[in-house]
């Protein structure tokens, strides 16, 4: 009871508790209660020099007692979120292997191809409705990370846990270790991952294979996100399995929600309509081209055929402005490329046509940052910006804060205060939107289990986004609603992403209990049983 962290309950067991179960002795005769353990975590936590250590200390509690680490979580939302996930998690991969200390979820490396369906079938799994599952090669803005990417998977179940209420022994965050390409981890004596050079090819597709049909076999029903997979992988294995598994990228398509919805809240702001944006995209990855395509269904949904749609988003990525004529474009850039004819009549000096030269000439009233390249959001860039339009909207999205595009309170000077700001990590501006994707893959979770979906709909993200930018907001400038209200918010876009499965012929479920009193009730809070 006391070494398994969802039973242990440490000093808060009763005395009728500890008589029935023999815990006499082996607790401090103090009987405590959720508070009072609440009360002294929390003193430890402010003394702590660091945001790391608190990480690692945070970890460590869950570890220990799922309960209290959820307890001390829920009761303060905006201190504990970025400790417990961006910006600290960051670090938290990167350094995964100085403070690893006790197992959590499942590491499935390369080397135990044949064993998959055996770990999985630990009894001790049997409750498992969502899993996360990372490979560590796109870790946040940081790149490879190899098995130190399991700081995601196990971040963003704390987060489907204290936003959507899934129990904590109903999530199962999975690494699939298939070695490194980042030589500094591998030379790492302390390195706990497998110290082999990134398996590709088709002897990665093939393991990524057994390990669906081994999931699929032992989790019926399971939802499962994949996260911070590269840029193809990504994509690869989202349109691979999103018709075989309930499954989808909450990089490619959690962020396009999370941005589609704060930009349709911005512009209830400003007043002009979606078909007027001229949107400029830094960065056509994963993230950037899973946010243009949810921008041109939304500019369809506003009216536009899907010409005149691609015609109001310009992508910009490492080489320059997206033109049709660049050989070998992955098909995700293919689809947003520009006509170089439409050049005819830009300023600009000849050469590779940047950023800078793209809004100049473009005149944006949109900029979204998803390149994982700090400071690109450059101050000339900016005041181009801010001197063709009223209110800029301006969102450096990657995470974590060393990777983002711009510092929020940076945005604000060079625009003399007119910009609509938001950031993917948080940074303490007042008045500065966070842009993160906790905002919608709770809820679509929630919603796609509720609805007892078999299949994840390009609609149900619609859905989600649409609920999210029609929320409201904190008053206090921000175009969302605060951290504190993410249970709500994550209960809203849950009712509305069941409602469109149904819509959509993917729910299983009667629709009565679909309703939001209905959802609720399976939100789990915790308190000990
Ligand atoms: O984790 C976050 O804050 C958002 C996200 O998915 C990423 O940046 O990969
Ligand atoms: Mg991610």
């Amino acid at each position: 009871m006391l070494a398994d962290p969802l039973t242990n309950k440490g000093t808060a067991f009763t005395a009728a508790e500890r008589d029935a179960l023999g815990l006499h002795g082996l607790l401090p005769p103090h009987v405590g209660t959720l508070d009072s353990q609440i009360a002294r975590r929390r003193r430890v936590l402010d003394g702590m020099a660091d945001d790391f250590h608190r990480y690692a200390f945070l970890r460590e509690l869950q570890d220990s007692n799922e309960v209290l680490f959820h307890a001390l979580v829920q009761a303060d939302l905006p201190r504990l979120l970025p400790l417990v996930y961006t910006p600290t998690v960051g670090e938290g991969c990167e350094r995964f292997s100085e403070i690893w200390r006790r197992p959590r979820g499942l590491f499935l490396s390369y080397p135990n191809r044949t064993r998959i369906a055996d770990i999985l079938a630990d009894p001790a799994l049997d409750r498992v409705k969502v899993i996360v599952v990372s490979d560590g090669e796109r870790i946040l803005g940081l790149g490879d990370q190899g098995a130190g990417g399991m700081g995601i998977p196990i971040g963003k179940l704390a987060l489907y846990t204290a936003c959507a209420g899934i129990h904590p022994a109903e999530v199962l965050p999975i690494l699939l270790d298939v070695g490194t390409d980042n030589a500094a981890r591998r030379d790492d004596p302390l390195y706990v991952g497998w110290r082999n050079p990134r398996i590709r090819g088709a002897e990665y597709d093939a393991f990524v294979e057994d390990f669906v049909a081994a999931v699929h076999a032992r989790f019926p029903g399971v939802l499962l996100q994949w996260e911070d997979f590269a840029g193809k992988n990504a994509y690869d294995l989202l349109e691979r399995y999103r018709g075989r598994l309930l499954s989808f990228n909450d990089d490619i398509q959690g962020t396009a929600a999370t941005a589609t919805g704060t930009l349709l809240a911005a512009i209830r702001r400003t007043g002009q309509p979606l078909t007027d944006q001229r949107i400029v995209l830094f960065g056509a990855g994963a993230a950037g081209s899973g946010i243009a395509e949810m921008l041109v269904r939304a500019l369809i949904a506003a009216g536009l055929d899907e010409a005149a749609a691609r015609q109001r988003i310009w992508a910009v990525d490492r080489d320059g402005l997206v033109l049709s004529d660049i050989p070998r474009l992955p098909p995700q850039q293919a689809a947003l490329a520009r006509d170089p004819t439409e050049l005819a009549g830009w300023t600009m000096a000849p050469g590779r046509i940047g950023l800078l030269e793209t809004v100049v000439n473009v005149r944006p009233t949109v900029l979204i940052g998803a390149s994982g390249q700090m400071g690109a959001f450059g101050e000339p860039v900016i005041r181009a910006m801010a001197a063709g339009c009223e209110r800029p909207v301006i969102f450096p999205l990657s995470n974590p804060i060393s990777r983002a595009e711009a510092h929020p309170a940076d945005l604000l000077a060079w625009t003399g205060g007119r910009a609509l700001v938001g950031t993917g990590s948080p940074f303490g501006v007042a008045g500065v939107t966070q842009v993160n994707n906790v905002y919608i893959f709770p809820g679509v979770g929630l919603g796609a289990l509720a609805a007892g979906a078999t299949a994840v709909t390009d609609g149900m993200f619609m859905a989600a986004a649409e609920t999210l930018g029609s929320l409201g907001d904190a008053g206090d400038g921000s175009l969302l609603p605060p951290i504190t209200a993410l249970r709500a918010v994550a209960l809203r876009i849950a009712v509305a992403v069941a409602a469109q499965a149904v819509r959509d012929g993917v729910a299983t479920m009667p629709a009565d209990a679909l309703a939001a009193e209905r959802i609720a009730a399976q939100m789990w809070l915790p308190v000990y049983d």
